[in-house]
Order: C-alpha cells, then sequence, then structure tokens
C-alpha cells in the first residue's frame, strides 16, 4: 500500500506503525561494544602535491570509504543555496511536493517516503527522498537554479577525487573518466524528528552502488559508517559516527569502486539513524557510468601474482538491477557478481 510522505503533516507525535522497525533491524539491535569513533580522515584537496592527496584518498578509501574534504573550491555560497533551496523543498504544502510522488523506481524526479513509498516494503524507513537525475530539463523548477552551480561545483570535486584514486590505485590518471563516469542522480533526503529514534532508521544499512558519492548535510549527526576492524581504528563490525567538519563534504566509495579496485578501496557501507529534535536534511550525489557501460576489476591491478578478478565483468544496467532488487543489501548484491 502507497505511503504519504512524513513532511506531508503535521509533526509525529508517536512513530506510525509501518516505521516501526522489526526489533532485529533496530539502530540498537547491531551494536556489538563501543569504540572510540575514529575521526573521519580529512583530507585537504587544497594545494597540488597530488602525491600526498592520492595517498590520502587511497589510506582513508582502503580502511573505512569514507572521508571528508577541505579546501573542496565548492562556494560556500553555492552550498549554502542549494541547502535551503532543499530544505525548501520539503516545506512546501504537500500537493505542490505530490507532483513529484511516484511508486515507479524509474521515474526521475522522484519524490517519495522511504525507499519505494511503501510498495513492497515490509517496513519503512523515516526519510523522505527526493531523487533527481544529472539532467538539467528533468530538474524540478523550485530547485532549478541552486541546482545548476551545486552540481558543476560538486561533479568537478568527484572528477578531481576519482583522477586522485585512479593515481592511488597505480592506474592511468584517467581510468575512470569518460562513460565509467558519464552517469549519476542525486537523492535530496529529509528525515523529520523522530518521536522514537530507537524504533526507526532513516536509511538502511547499504552501500551506495557508483564510483564516489559526494554528501553534504545540514545538521552534524545521523550519518554512521560500518569498520571492519583491520585498520587501526579497530571495532570490527561497530556502527560508528560519521563526523565531519563545518564546510567540509563527506565523500564515499561505492561499488563500482571496490570492484574495479579489486577490493582496495572499500564502499563503505553506511545507514542514517534519526533524531528526536532537528530535522535533517542531506544531499548525496552519486557519480556513476552509464547504465551500457562495461564494468570489470582493472586488469593493471590484478597482473599481481597469483591475484585474482573478485567479481565478474557486467554493465552497470545489469548491476543496478541488481541492486535494486535486492534492496541495497551488500552480501545479496556482491553474490551476484562473485566469481
Ligand atoms: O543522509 C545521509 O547522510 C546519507 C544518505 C544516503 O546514504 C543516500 O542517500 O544514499
Ligand atoms: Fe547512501
Amino acid at each position: 500500500m502507497a505511503a504519504e510522505p512524513l513532511s506531508n503533516g503535521a509533526a509525529h507525535q508517536s512513530v506510525p506503525g509501518r516505521y516501526i522497525l522489526p526489533v532485529h533491524k533496530r539502530p540498537s539491535s547491531s551494536v556489538k561494544g563501543k569504540v572510540a569513533p575514529p575521526v573521519l580522515p580529512i583530507v585537504d584537496l587544497g594545494g597540488d602535491d597530488d602525491v600526498r592527496i592520492a595517498e590520502e584518498i587511497f589510506r582513508a578509501g582502503r580502511e573505512f570509504g569514507f572521508f571528508q574534504v577541505v579546501n573542496h573550491g565548492v562556494p560556500e555560497e553555492v552550498m549554502g543555496a542549494m541547502m535551503r533551496a532543499a530544505e525548501d523543498f520539503f516545506g512546501l504544502p504537500a500537493d505542490e511536493k505530490m507532483v513529484y510522488y511516484s511508486t515507479d523506481g524509474k521515474k526521475l524526479p522522484r519524490f517519495h517516503t522511504s525507499t519505494r513509498n511503501g510498495d513492497g516494503e515490509e517496513f519503512l524507513y523515516w526519510r523522505d527522498c527526493l531523487k533527481i537525475g544529472c539532467h538539467p530539463p528533468e530538474w524540478p523548477h523550485k530547485l532549478g537554479a541552486a541546482l545548476e552551480p551545486y552540481t558543476a561545483a560538486v561533479t568537478a570535486v568527484a572528477r578531481r577525487v576519482l583522477r586522485l584514486a585512479a593515481v592511488g590505485l597505480g592506474l592511468e590518471e584517467e581510468h575512470f573518466e569518460g562513460s565509467l563516469s558519464g552517469g549519476g542522480m542525486m537523492n535530496v533526503n529529509h528525515y523529520p524528528p523522530c518521536p522514537d529514534p530507537s524504533l526507526t532508521l532513516g536509511t538502511g544499512p547499504h552501500c551506495d552502488p557508483g564510483l564516489v558519492t559526494v554528501l553534504m548535510e545540514n545538521v552534524g549527526g545521523g550519518l554512521q559508517m560500518l569498520l571492519h576492524g583491520d585498520g587501526d581504528a579497530g571495532g570490527s563490525g561497530m556502527w560508528v559516527d560519521v563526523e565531519a567538519a563545518p564546510g567540509a563534504l563527506v565523500l564515499n566509495f561505492g561499488h563500482q569502486m571496490e570492484v574495479i579496485s579489486n577490493g582496495r578501496l572499500r564502499s563503505g557501507e553506511h545507514r542514517v539513524v534519526t533524531g528526536a529534535r532537528a530535522a535533517r536534511t542531506s544531499l548525496a550525489s552519486f557519480v556513476w557510468p552509464e547504465l551500457e557501460c562495461a564494468v570489470a576489476t582493472a586488469q593493471e591491478l590484478v597482473l599481481a601474482p597469483g591475484e585474482v578478478p573478485l567479481y565478474r565483468p557486467y554493465s552497470y544496467g545489469e548491476f543496478l538491477g541488481v541492486y535494486v532488487a535486492e534492496a541495497g543489501h551488500r552480501d545479496a548484491v556482491m553474490a551476484h557478481f562473485k566469481h
């Protein structure tokens, strides 16, 4: 049954039944212990010491799949205008937002709650979202003016990081250019205050499907990443808060980076916990391959003695189909592509 988005009505006094997660899916069910949250690695994109920057990105990508960037070159006014436009959207009267409402997972732009507006969903995540394609004619007119400069600036950051990631991996600097990074879209996420955050999640555990994601948020707190325990931070299987400095952008690698790098760079698994007080808005800009693009582990890497590709080649369209069908569950998705 289709669900009404959270931001369409008055503030919620209690958690509607469909948003209450089964006990084993609630945020506390996966806390096995406590580690001091590691500081999210800070990569300074300023300056031209690309070797240093590439090394920093490689280290953060290997351990967490997550890092924050400063001196990224996206003007403060451009970030501010984009965030205000996003916040304003969710404050619009319901009928203006519902113009974009759809349960058709392929439609863009698309306004939805949870992941699919309740269509085929056993339970709902405490999130409204506006999904936007990467091409201007499809942009919702209310956000259009802010989207153009923001998307251009953030795409430039992603492209620079992809060039540096290629250098860190020992690939040609241009490895990710062209159709490998020719696609993408944006999630404009909105998490209203939740009357009982222990019963809900804003987004469930997932890795992003593409190469790299650039995230901007208005309120710190909510995003968590899963630790793997094989780096200095320890804490295998633990969720820790992703906290970024004011003005920084948070970046994470997605599944395609893990496949192409044969696991050297991790796709950072993450989720969003809800908060009782402030509404949180975040913008996740995804850079990914064009649908017909063939994706495969980079041959230059697999030449290491005895090393074989972990995943079989596929088209990105095939990958996205599996990702949607498996609702983004990391292991279930990757099982389709493992050798
Ligand atoms: O809201 C966030 O911090 C993360 C959102 C997210 O994971 C996504 O849109 O894929
Ligand atoms: Fe995500």
